[in-house]
């Protein structure tokens, strides 16, 4: 019954009384900080700090797998209390989970939840939490994170989540990134290889450097090579080698460039970003639109207010995935490498590949001798045979895949397992040899078309010139005729 404005007031002075006389300071994380887009990144440090440091204090815990699903990571459950000690201060530690109020009954539980942490401590001890005990939560809890830190291997799918109607966007998804390639199972000459771990080396070490010299942190590497030359296994090995999460890009399940970004944002840092088959997707757009068009045909598709907006809407651009790569967005997050692979590299658009986009350009090439010797190692256990100078020629005359290569080292089916080694690699040698002489009937079949076409065009030439001059002869003679037919018409006259 009392007046609005009084009641405030009153409020007011009744908040100012209890911080009069409670001596005690609280300070909130939550897990969604100022930038809505992702994570905050001190709720994460707390949460890994608290369950790390002080999860033997707290009562109630949530127990999670992580690390090859073989250590259960223990943290502290929401609405409980923890106490932590740091210098001798003693502070306490919420974890508080508050569901939204609001009119409207969610059907979507968890939407509108809201977690996060109160830290409480004595007004006296501001300073030292503030200057010295957060950041130590933030530095201890990065350490935890990357000491459970299971390396995977994300993907955007589009909208399977339930609740996708209402926005329909699409989201990474991650399992655990369980690939054995390595740079030492992967077949390529030696000195390339050399080549891309230092740069990648000098990569992950150059933190102050790309600061000094005001550059994102980040690097391209374009891959490119006819397929089955270990396009694919490179990353694998890149990422094995890093130590990085792989997030693999599907741009046909992007709907415009305003999702690539969103996309983008949501990965993090230490992180492999690939588009594979480049050159397809791209082209893509077009693909994308007849499908548009089938859909709005079906009428399935609710929700585009007019076609040409629509139609704008629903496409990725070669722009936005420039704009992806190294626009301004491109530096949040850091410590990324984008890998683009193809088959084609001369289809690509000059634009995607120039320096400082894709700034190192690796071709994968058939398998030549250096490249076979590691595959002998692996998969024979061999670093020398008879067999070896046979294979070297036939390897430098043949353009044959690693992938093919490997497949005949490879004593798979039972009856080859009895193979010996010198079987494996006569196989080889048979294969090489056949490879060669398919090549070579492929060369002359082609020579002998391009002999044929080139002699059709002579004759077609050669026609058209007669036909050319009997239509001069015949202009000619008509021409005389009508000179013939005006003297006589003048003599007439
Ligand atoms: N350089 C290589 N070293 C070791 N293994 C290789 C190499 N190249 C290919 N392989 C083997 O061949 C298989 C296919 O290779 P991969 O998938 O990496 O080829 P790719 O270049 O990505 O082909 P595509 O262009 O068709 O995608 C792999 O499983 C791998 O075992
Ligand atoms: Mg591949």
């Amino acid at each position: 019954h009392l007046p609005v404005t009084l009641t405030h007031r009153v409020a007011t002075w009744a908040t100012k009384l209890a911080s009069y006389l409670n001596p005690y300071l609280e300070i909130t994380v939550s897990e969604y900080g100022g930038e809505r887009f992702r994570r905050s990144e001190l709720f994460l440090a707390a949460e890994a700090y608290l369950s790390d440091a002080c999860g033997r204090r707290a009562r109630r815990l949530r127990a999670d797998l992580v690390k090859d699903s073989k250590n259960l990571q223990v943290s502290v459950d929401d609405n409980d209390e923890v106490t932590d000690v740091f210098d001798g201060v003693t502070v306490w530690w919420y974890a508080v989970k508050r569901v939204a109020r609001s009119n409207v009954i969610s059907l979507y539980p968890g939407e509108d939840e809201r977690r996060f942490y109160r830290l409480v401590f004595h007004a006296r001890h501001r300073d030292l939490v503030v200057g010295s005990y957060l950041p130590h939560v933030l530095e201890e809890g990065r350490a935890v994170t990357v000491r459970n830190r299971q390396r995977r291997l994300f993907t955007n799918n589009p909208s399977t989540s339930w609740n996708s109607y209402r926005g329909g966007k699409s989201v990474w998804s991650h399992v655990h990134l369980e690939h054995p390639a390595t740079f030492d199972t992967l077949a390529m000459d030696p000195a390339d290889k050399e080549d891309i771990v230092d740069d990648l080396e000098a990569f992950r070490d150059a933190k102050d450097y790309y600061a000094k010299v005001g550059k994102a942190w980040k690097r391209g590497y374009l891959l490119f090579g006819p397929p089955g030359t270990g396009k694919s296994t490179m990353i694998a090995a890149m990422a094995n080698f890093l130590d990085y999460d792989v997030y693999d890009l599907e741009l046909t399940a992007v709907k415009n460039n305003t999702e690539l970004r969103k996309l983008f944002i949501e990965t993090t840092g230490k992180s492999i970003i690939v588009i594979e088959d480049i050159d397809c997707s791209v082209d893509l757009t077009g693909k994308r639109k007849d499908k548009a068009e089938k859909k709005k045909k079906s009428n399935d598709d609710d929700d585009s207010p007019s076609e040409s907006s629509k139609d704008e809407s629903t496409k990725v651009t070669l722009s936005g995935l420039l704009n992806f790569i190294d626009g301004l967005w491109s530096a949040c997050g850091g410590e990324r490498i984008i890998v683009f692979t193809t088959n084609h590299k001369d289809k690509l658009d000059p634009a995607l590949i120039r320096r400082g986009r894709m700034d190192k350009h690796i071709e994968m090439s058939y398998c030549r001798f250096e490249a076979f010797k590691v595959l002998a190692s692996n998969y024979l256990g061999v670093s020398d045979h008879e067999l070896f100078g046979d294979i070297r020629r036939l390897l430098d005359e043949v353009d044959m895949s690693p992938a093919d290569v490997a497949e005949n080292l490879m004593p798979m089916s039972k009856k080859k397992k009895k193979r010996d080694t010198h079987a494996c690699l006569a196989a080889l040698v048979e294969a090489l040899k056949k490879a060669k002489q398919d090549a070579t009937a492929a060369k002359a079949l082609a020579d002998a078309k391009a002999k044929e076409e080139a002699a059709e065009a002579r004759e077609k030439e050669a026609n058209k010139g007669q036909a050319q001059d009997q239509g001069k002869e015949d202009k000619t003679s008509s021409s005389s005729t009508e000179e013939k037919m005006t003297a006589t018409k003048g003599g007439d006259k």
